[in-house]
């Protein structure tokens, strides 16, 4: 039998996609809606209240495309936690003007593959990787992904030291993205329909369709990288929330 990695979490994560029911929307009167938007805004306002206490992080970003309409990613220290603010959120008049398109269940996950001698939850560096307080970039991108099971190419029946070299070099490549491109790898197994949500951060999208591109062609995503629905999108800022539901 192989050797699984060894991993460490940190917080939970729930990426929330959102269309919008802009027919419906548009039916509510102009109070309705300022009311709405108002209330929005509040649940938002707490959250910030959340991640400057260092309790948890969340973002939010508009989607391009008609996967969704926009979307909320949301860290918290518990699942419990993740689950509430779903349901806060649900219980929002906005909410009843959005339709639910998909969403991710993982928690923040780094694996062992790159071996450090010191003891990580002393590292400032890797508490802040596994605690993240999520950038406020301008575009983001997120997909779920798998290692492939088939036939020979069975990464879970890979000796540890293959795995490992492999992912040696899938983070040199990422590493000539640093300052460009930020990523939160969450791991999903258990959790979730694939293994990993991969959830980048950049203020040049260009920059996603550079780095996924480039590891396209290394091994671990070339001969095992499976791959779910990609979603990119725009920075929704909070001063700019009303302006996108607003209805002239
Ligand atoms: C910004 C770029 C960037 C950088 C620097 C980077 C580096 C690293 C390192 C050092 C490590 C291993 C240790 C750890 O930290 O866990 C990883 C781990 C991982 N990655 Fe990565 N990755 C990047 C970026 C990056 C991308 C774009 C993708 C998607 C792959 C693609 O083809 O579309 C990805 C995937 C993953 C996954 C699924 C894992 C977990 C695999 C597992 O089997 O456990 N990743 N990654």
């Amino acid at each position: 039998m192989s050797e699984a990695a060894k991993t460490l979490e940190g917080w939970y994560s729930l990426h929330d996609f959102r269309a919008i029911d802009w027919t419906s929307w548009k039916m509510l009167s102009s109070d309705e809606r300022q009311a709405a938007i108002h209330e929005f805004l509040s649940l938002l306002e707490k959250w910030n209240t959340t991640q400057g206490e260092k309790k948890g992080s969340h973002a939010l970003y508009t989607v391009v495309g008609q996967k969704a309409d926009f979307m909320m990613m949301v860290l918290r220290p518990t699942l419990e936690e993740v689950n509430e603010i779903e349901n806060e959120f649900n219980k929002t008049k906005l909410a009843e003007y959005t339709v639910p398109t998909f969403s991710y269940v993982s928690v923040v996950e780094l694996s062992n593959y790159l071996p450090s001698d010191q003891d990580p939850y002393q590292s400032p560096e890797i508490l802040a990787r596994l605690y993240p307080i999520l950038p406020k970039s301008k575009h983001v991108c997120f997909y779920p992904m798998d290692k492939r099971r088939q036939g020979d190419d069975n990464w879970y029946m890979l000796p540890m030291e293959d795995r490992r070299s492999m992912m040696r070099s899938h983070g040199m490549i990422g590493r000539q993205y640093a300052g460009k491109v930020k990523q939160i790898i969450t791991g999903s197994v258990g959790f979730d329909d694939y293994e990993w949500g991969v959830t980048l951060f950049s203020d040049d999208a260009l920059q996603f369709k550079k780095l996924v591109y480039e590891m396209r062609f290394d091994e671990v995503s070339a001969r095992y990288g499976e791959f779910g629905s990609f979603f990119v999108g725009n920075l929704l800022e909070e001063d700019r929330v009303a302006q996108l539901l607003h209805i002239n």
